[in-house]
């Protein structure tokens, strides 16, 4: 079995590397409704003002536990969800409210693989009819080029051409999550949001996807948003690292910065799971968090992770913390007493 931290480290990107995506302020809100004229009672905070940046070729990891808004993100910036406040661009273009017509080229540019292959692919449906499916659709491939096409897009994810006759069912859950990805392949994205694309497959098959994915974005420049749960596959696979608790970005950084000297209490706490590779760091007592994460329907004031936080002080109960960089180097903490 492979420990994903004896896998060599990806060099970061140079800080020059050209923005593809920016998210500004971006909010997206679901609403609670009651009763029996389903009146709206209040708002599932789901994405609640993040900003942020995805440079052109790089992987910018996004963890944070369960329900802290991370697919939200994915779903909103592939149009999936529709955005309450702030705004989406890709390539320098607000496209926050572009009409369905204006998305659909762009639909191919940007695509997603999902983090269950048994209940992302139709079980019941051929390999090549799954991969032709959307080129068919969007106009990428005749029904003449579409076969040829097919045996490209397997060969990219190491699955024999022969199985294409092959239904989804017949694969074991690396196979499937390779299918997948070659389905996400098939219009030929430059962006893909990779959400928990390998937390549904034994340890042992991860490393081999994430591999996959690597020598992929090499190969055809690809960008990813990489959505994770825990820092393991995302140390991997990251060029930069932004931590997500209760609708927010709570600190981005580097992957280096993320683990060697992480600023946020939160983002310490994610990596207590974690050997930390600098040693002044690993002397110190482990951060322990009191209590649940509170609800996104009705954020704590102030600074959202003061009610767990073990350091927090009366100003982190008033006043909310903002993303502030550090000198240039883009590494930023959410906290009035980052670490
Ligand atoms: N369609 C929806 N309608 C209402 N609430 C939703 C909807 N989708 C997500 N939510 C809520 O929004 C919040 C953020 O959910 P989201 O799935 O984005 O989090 P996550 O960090 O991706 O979690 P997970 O890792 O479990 O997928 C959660 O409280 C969730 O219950």
């Amino acid at each position: 079995m492979i420990e994903f931290d004896e896998l060599p480290i990806k060099a970061p990107l140079p800080e020059t590397a050209s923005t593809l995506l920016q998210l500004d302020n971006l909010k997206t809100y679901y609403p609670i409704r009651k009763g029996l004229l389903a009146r709206t009672k209040g708002y599932v905070k789901a994405v609640d003002g993040v900003s942020l940046d995805i440079r052109e070729g790089e992987t910018l990891g996004l963890v944070g536990e369960s329900g802290c808004g991370k697919s939200t993100i994915g779903r909103t910036i592939l149009r999936l969800e529709e955005s309450t406040g702030g705004a989406i661009r890709y390539r320098g273009e607000n496209i926050t409210s572009y009409p369905i017509a204006k998305m659909r080229p762009l639909r191919t540019e940007m695509q997603m693989i999902f983090q269950d292959p048994f209940s992302s692919l139709n079980p019941w449906m051929r390999v090549k009819d799954i991969l032709k499916e959307p080129m068919l659709a969007h106009g990428k491939a005749t029904n003449a080029t579409a076969e040829a096409e097919v045996d490209r897009l397997l060969d990219a994810v190491g699955i024999p051409r022969s199985y294409k006759d092959r239904f989804a069912h017949e694969f074991s859950g690396g196979q499937r999550q390779r299918i997948g990805i070659a389905r996400a392949l098939s219009l030929n994205p430059k962006f893909i949001v990779c959400d928990e694309p390998v937390s549904a497959l034994d340890v042992s098959i991860q490393a081999q996807v994430l591999n996959l994915l690597k020598e992929l974005q090499k190969e055809l420049g690809l960008t990813y948003l990489f959505i994770a749960h825990g820092l393991g596959a995302v140390k991997y696979i990251s060029t930069r690292i932004a931590v997500m608790y209760l609708g927010k970005v709570v600190e981005i950084g580097t992957r280096d910065e993320i683990f060697r000297s992480p600023k946020h209490p939160y983002t310490r706490v994610l990596l207590n799971a974690y050997p930390v590779p600098n040693p002044h760091l690993r002397g110190r007592e482990k951060i322990v968090v009191q209590g649940d994460v509170p609800s996104p329907a009705n954020p704590p004031s102030g600074c959202r992770f003061h009610t767990r936080c073990p350091f927090v002080q009366e100003r982190c109960r008033v006043e909310e913390p903002m993303l502030a960089a550090e000198g240039s180097g883009g590494h930023a903490a959410a906290c009035h007493f980052a670490l």
